[in-house]
């Protein structure tokens, strides 16, 4: 079965982004340069590219964590001041906190947000039920795996209810297999609620699986190379035994190498 897209209007726009780093040994250094893109509403949307090109950059400043050197990042229309709950954000290494429990921490930003405990209880009962970590509500983070660990930011995300996800890497320090289920489960999802998702990965495959659009960057300074369309059929779970899957990550690598090849010299 295919499920349609229905491709709104652009929610985050980030318009001629650069930015410098000054580093005392090297001097300036130009990371982003002009980088223009632009995510309609609903859309799932990948960032690729070798090293170094920016990609973690470009997300924390679409977070608010960074501001740009210069440019500008339009959220609804609207310029961006530093975070908001309304952009959710999950890294490689999830942000949790060691010393509060699995519930207590996807609970922390409605905690924050002033919700009623009646309602927070129930909201956090939800988002629990959603990642399948119900039944360690009350462990800490430190006797739970990796991917469970990444469950928990994604939940603690989910419960801030947030418009955009921004994700860097969220998968990357997982075995294979907890990968592949996250990305099954994030999947459903976004399916479900359609929310827009900014998406940084090392995975061609990853990319291609979940993603409306991939962004290709190149280094250095970062900008937009190519921006590739993903016409697959979704759900995607099978999709990767589609000739097409195989050609659109062959393009993509292609791409990627290309580029680091030329950086390398
Ligand atoms: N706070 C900082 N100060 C100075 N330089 C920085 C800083 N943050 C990033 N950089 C530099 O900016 C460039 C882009 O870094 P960034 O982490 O955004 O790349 P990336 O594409 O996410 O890399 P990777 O794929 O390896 O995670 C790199 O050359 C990095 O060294």
């Amino acid at each position: 079965m295919s499920v349609a897209v229905t491709q709104g209007a652009v929610h985050v726009d980030v318009r001629r982004i650069s930015q410098r780093f000054r580093s005392g040994r090297q001097g300036d250094l130009l990371a982003l340069d002009r980088v223009d893109l632009q995510a309609r509403r609903g859309e799932f949307v990948s960032i690729v590219g070798p090293s170094g090109c920016g990609k973690s950059t470009l997300l924390y400043i679409v977070a608010g964590l960074l501001q740009a050197s210069d440019g500008q990042v339009l959220v609804d229309d609207k310029p961006i001041h530093g975070p908001h709950p309304d952009r959710g954000l999950v890294l490689q290494n999830s942000s949790i906190f060691p010393w509060r429990t699995v519930e207590e921490n996807v609970a922390f930003g409605p905690q924050m947000s002033g919700l009623p405990e009646s309602e927070r209880r129930s909201l956090v009962a939800h988002y629990l039920d959603m990642v399948g970590l119900t039944k360690f509500a009350g462990f800490y983070p430190r006797e739970l795996s990796g991917g469970m660990k990444q469950r928990i930011a994604i939940a603690q995300m989910l419960a801030c209810g947030p418009s955009v996800f921004l994700m860097d890497e969220p998968f990357g320090a997982l075995d294979s297999l907890s990968r592949e289920v996250l990305q099954d489960q994030l999947l459903q999802l976004w399916e479900r609620d359609r929310k827009t998702v900014l998406f940084v990965t090392h995975s061609i495959d990853e990319a291609v699986l979940l993603s409306d659009r991939i962004v290709i960057m190149s280094p250095l300074p970062g900008r937009v190379k190519e921006i590739v369309e993903v016409n697959l059929p979704r759900p995607r779970q099978e999709t990767r035994a589609l000739p097409e899957f195989g050609r659109l990550r062959n393009h993509i690598w292609s791409a990627i190498r290309q580029e680091t090849m030329e950086a390398i010299g």
